[in-house]
């Protein structure tokens, strides 16, 4: 692992047009050495035109990018072993079989971990001699992560890494990505699983229209105010709620004040904001937010 303090990505005003198309438009995006951050957006919000001018694969228009201290722009060999990517789209990896491939890939990295482990890792040991062409759509995307691990990268790039899995293999890959963050990987991660962002991410970077419009911990994302809880119960037969930052208060004032003989309060109900309630606020009020600028100072 890298001993400096510099962040292992950092990403500074980042702007990347495709004609008219702003598709990243001033992104900043910090991720540290020995954590797992999420992004996520909606269907071309620019995360991966993003992630792909980290990997070197997209040249920005303007900003100032850094991965593992590099320019991707100017990324050579040695910077490029360092790191593990698994891309959005399948390649066509034909005729060979699973452990073949992995092996082959395994070959390019300096000190990669030992393939048959990781063929296991992603749960492909039963599917080790098929050839790839034989496997599911899901068996693919584990033989994707296996080629995008198998080289110990110090900065795994997962994009949208798990679409097509099955909800058992889902978690099994979850518990893949622990294993490799405890050992000190660093994973930047898309997904469209609120799930996923919740089980996995240290952090989670909400991007909508080409910018960030939210970061913070799965658990506060999105502010108190977003956070608050939806306390239900019924009186005199009438269902009633409340908004309330303090629940607890609350539900200790109805019990004193309507517990029936067994302590209870009827219809009682607590309800907090999902990850995804939260996700949804605040991606309608980026396009909202949008809207009102674009009319404002159109471009
Ligand atoms: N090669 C390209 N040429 C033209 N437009 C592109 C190209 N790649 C992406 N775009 C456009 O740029 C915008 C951002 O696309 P991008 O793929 O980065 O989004 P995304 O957030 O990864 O979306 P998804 O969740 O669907 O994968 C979209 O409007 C997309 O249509």
């Amino acid at each position: 692992m890298t001993t400096t303090s510099a962040p292992a990505v950092l990403v500074e005003g980042l702007h990347k047009r495709y004609g008219d198309k702003r598709a990243v438009d001033g992104l900043d995006l910090r991720v540290e050495h020995g954590e797992i951050v999420a992004v996520l957006g909606p269907n071309g919000a620019g995360k991966t035109t993003t992630v792909e001018t980290l990997e070197g694969f997209r040249r920005a228009d303007a900003g100032h990018v850094r991965v593992l201290g590099e320019d991707p722009a100017h990324g050579d060999r040695r910077w490029r072993s360092r790191l593990g990517v698994v891309l959005q789209d399948n390649h066509d990896m034909a005729e060979a079989t699973v452990r073949e491939i992995v092996h082959h890939v395994a070959g390019f990295y300096p000190a990669p971990r030992d393939p048959e482990a990781v063929i296991d890792a992603v749960g492909l040991r039963e599917k080790r001699s098929a050839r790839t062409r034989a496997l599911s759509g899901g068996q693919r995307r584990r033989l994707d992560v296996a080629l995008g691990v198998v080289g110990d990268p110090e900065l795994l790039f997962l994009d949208e890494p798990t679409t097509g899995f099955d909800p058992q293999a889902r978690h099994e890959f979850w518990g893949l990505v622990k294993g490799l963050r405890d050992e000190g990987t660093t994973i930047l991660l898309t997904t469209h699983y609120l799930e996923e962002a919740e089980h996995l991410a240290d952090r989670v970077v909400v991007v909508a229209d080409g910018r960030v419009v939210a970061q913070g911990a799965p658990d506060t994302l999105g502010g108190r105010r977003a956070r608050r809880a939806r306390v239900r119960w019924t009186e005199d037969g009438t269902p009633r709620e409340e908004v309330t930052d303090t629940p607890t208060a609350l539900v200790a004032r109805l019990t004193s004040r309507l517990a029936g003989a067994d302590g209870e309060v009827a219809g009682l109900q607590v309800l907090r904001p999902t990850l995804e309630d939260v996700y949804l606020g605040l991606i309608d009020a980026a396009h909202d937010a949008a809207g009102t600028t674009h009319e404002e100072t159109p471009r």
